[in-house]
């Protein structure tokens, strides 16, 4: 098993990808922590992840609190401290995507998807940068970051940002955290369906379009960035770091 012995904080992981990884990274060994938004439908999809991981015989537990609070990552880190004693590999994944069109972007908007999506994800990987430091022994940061780093979108043009910002910040982390044996890298997934794009997928043409564009012929699913991650989170990656990953059925490179 890839992750025996390690414990794995992941954000966002009630529903999505965030919950393929969690799963995978559980039937690697690996001891998980939840972070969820703590809404009453989150705390539900955590409870029957909790069963799966107990079920693939691992453990989890779980920390509903506002990815967007500079003090969430704290309290992930704390509380995988607590029940299991160590963070070895902290994946930031939580994110909102409200599609909206740039000239009439309410303020709300902007500043919830870049807190949600960065500046609570810079507090929570310095956190566990943090923990890790003081084990000594190391550890594995992962970004979700997308394709969309480094192309752009119409609606998208307050959520772009945030990925490509999370891709640099893994960057400078990678050679920030070197040193302590920390490695950094960023996952960044094409299409794959979930609830973050349910609304934009439902218009067929769009869909169809999005198919057509990917070389492997049909859009992702959340399991899809499961075995990139747990590779990054492994050992079998102890030299891989400020890395980037694209998962994205070859979507990136076809221009035509
Ligand atoms: N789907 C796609 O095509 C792509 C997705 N991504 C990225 O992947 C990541 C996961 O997205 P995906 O699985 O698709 O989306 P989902 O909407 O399925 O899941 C989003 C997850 O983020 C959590 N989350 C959202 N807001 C908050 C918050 N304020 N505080 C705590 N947790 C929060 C949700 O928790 P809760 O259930 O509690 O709301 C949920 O677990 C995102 O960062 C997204 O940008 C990147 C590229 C493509
Ligand atoms: C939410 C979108 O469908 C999805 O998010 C991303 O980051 C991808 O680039 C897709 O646009």
């Amino acid at each position: 098993m890839l992750l025996a012995d390690k414990t794995v904080i992941i954000t966002g992981a009630s529903r999505g990808i965030g919950r393929a990884i969690a799963l995978e990274c559980a039937r690697q060994g690996g001891k998980v922590v939840i972070g969820h938004s703590g809404s009453e439908p989150s705390k539900l999809q955590v409870a029957s992840l909790i069963q799966e991981i107990e079920q693939a015989g691992s453990r989890a537990v779980d920390v509903g609190a506002d990815a967007a609070d500079p003090d969430t990552g704290s309290k992930l880190v704390k509380a995988a401290v607590e029940a299991f004693g160590s963070v070895d590999v902290f994946v930031n994944n939580a994110g909102i995507c409200p599609f909206h069109a740039f000239l009439d972007m309410p303020r709300e908007v902007y500043y919830k998807t870049v807190d949600t999506n960065l500046n609570g994800a810079y507090f929570a990987v310095q956190a566990a940068a943090n923990q890790m430091k003081e084990q000594g022994r190391g550890g594995s940061i992962i970004a979700v970051s997308s394709i969309s780093a480094l192309v752009g979108g119409a609606m998208q043009t307050h959520y772009t940002p945030t990925k490509a910002g999370l891709l640099s910040l893994m960057q400078s982390c990678a050679i920030a955290l070197g040193l302590y044996g920390i490695r950094c890298n960023a996952v960044l997934p094409g299409t794959i369906e979930t609830d973050i794009n349910k609304d934009d997928l439902a218009d067929q043409e769009k869909r169809d379009y999005m198919i057509k564009r990917t070389p492997l012929g049909r859009l992702g699913e959340p399991d899809d960035l499961a075995g990139p991650v747990v590779f990054l989170a492994s050992d079998m990656a102890r030299y891989v770091t400020g890395a980037s990953l694209l998962v994205d059925g070859g979507m990136f490179v076809n221009l035509q």
